[in-house]
């Protein structure tokens, strides 16, 4: 086994990090783009696994779609493949075909889909067979699994014939992806109307546009993680935009409670630490992917947040409260269920001299622990699992002055 030792370390000069771009934009990007007729200029795309594995397919078109572990990819494929008319199979990881689809396979089927199960009911691997003609223009769609499933059917809405109207029903999670969704669609000149739960978009042409994807919020969740645990420093994290599309730059408010000010400039978003004016409660309905990296902040700063709104993590690359429980533990942390779906982080009183992650096929497991270092040595089994999202995140870590280095382990 490859393991990444990270030493101790706490105090870091004035550093810029270059961020990856966005794979939630960049994977929303190449489907409108493939579904555009005319020349789009898109630019800055992701370098993530996920988004060079969509470029892949949508290039090579293979008579399977084998996503590996990009949940976007698989879902958003799936949409696309449907309503070009395409026959596939789709299928990923043994992970990816345990995380449910069965939403977004019933909502096509409803418009006129041919698509079947190959194994499991509800989950991939699926072979669609194509949308001979669209029977319907409206679509009821829970929204309390995924929001990729109404991201997805968003995307393919202009080119149906009868365009659609997407019902959403009970309660809502990552909404802030499904506002992505149409501000990009917006972008690439669709109209929709949204009154209250219900979503319209009329049959019409999606326009060629240039677009330039953002940094990824998600992943500069880590450096203000770092920062807020480290002693001292100052951050420059590039590309990041104040009136961003994606949702995790709520990761701005939260830091400002956990003693991270943020002020934008040209080019990026300076870090610089202040006082820590504490985490009460956090909801990460609308931001699930910041989840972690809060969790071990909280941890290692001595704050006793409440944390709500964490369901879907657990049918994410794996089950991530699971995952945190159980790493948080070994360095005398608890992500404790004190009432059904509520969780308070009860943080580390006694470090251990090193620490070492168990990252179980999830990047964000990873680069979540990495700001422990502030603490403690520690050391990351499995680094490459990075790449589902941010290639480059071990190099920028040496950037930041952070010496790791690579061992082998039995
Ligand atoms: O649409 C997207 O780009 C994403 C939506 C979210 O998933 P859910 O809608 O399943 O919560 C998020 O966790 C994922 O990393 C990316
Ligand atoms: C959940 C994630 O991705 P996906 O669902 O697209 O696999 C993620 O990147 O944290």
């Amino acid at each position: 086994m490859q393991t990444l030792r990270l030493p101790q370390k706490s105090e870091f000069d004035s550093i810029r990090i270059p961020l990856p771009s966005s794979k939630s934009e960049s994977n929303r990007a190449l489907v409108i783009d493939a579904l555009t007729e005319g020349k789009n200029e898109i630019s800055n795309l992701a370098e993530a696994r996920d988004t060079q594995t969509m470029i892949r397919l949508l290039e090579k078109n293979p008579p399977v779609f084998d996503v590996l572990d990009a949940g976007t990819t698989m879902r958003f494929l799936t949409a696309y493949v449907t309503v070009t008319n395409q026959k596939k199979v789709m299928t990923g990881t043994a992970r990816m075909c345990e995380r449910p689809i069965g939403i977004l396979v019933d909502a096509l089927r409803s418009i006129g889909a041919e698509i079947h199960y190959l194994n499991k009911e509800g989950y991939p691997p699926l072979a669609i067979h194509g949308l001979p003609q669209q029977t319907s223009g409206k679509v009821k769609i829970r929204g309390d699994v995924s929001s990729q499933y109404i991201s997805a059917m968003l995307m393919i809405a202009p080119v149906l014939p009868l365009g659609l109207e997407i019902e959403l029903e009970g309660k809502v999670g990552s909404q802030t992806y499904i506002e992505m969704t149409l501000e990009l669609m917006a972008q690439f000149g669709i109209e929709y109307t949204w009154k209250n739960n219900n979503i319209h978009v009329p049959h019409q042409s999606y326009q060629p546009t240039q677009f330039a994807v953002e940094s990824d919020w998600s992943g500069a969740s880590y450096w203000f993680s770092l920062l807020a645990c480290a002693d001292s420093g100052e951050l420059f994290l590039e590309g990041l935009k104040e009136n961003s599309l994606q949702g995790d730059s709520a990761i701005v408010d939260i830091m400002d409670l956990l003693g991270v000010k943020s002020t934008f400039k040209k080019g990026g978003v300076l870090l610089q630490k202040q006082e820590v004016k504490g985490l009460k409660k956090w909801d990460f309905t609308h931001c699930p992917d910041l989840a972690q990296t809060v969790a071990v902040t909280c941890a290692i700063l001595g704050q006793n947040a409440t944390f709500i709104g964490l369901e879907s993590l657990r049918i994410k690359e794996t089950d991530r409260i699971y995952a945190l429980q159980q790493e948080l533990a070994k360095f005398n942390a608890e992500l404790r269920e004190i009432e059904p779906e509520v969780f308070q982080v009860i943080p580390s009183v006694t470090m251990p001299n090193s620490v070492q992650i168990h990252t179980y096929e999830d990047h964000r497991m990873a680069m979540a622990f990495m700001p422990l270092l502030t603490k403690t040595e520690v050391i990351i089994e499995d680094p490459e699992v990075v790449n589902k999202s941010y290639p480059s995140f071990w190099k920028h870590c040496g950037i930041a002055g952070i010496n790791s280095e690579i061992q082998e382990t039995l």
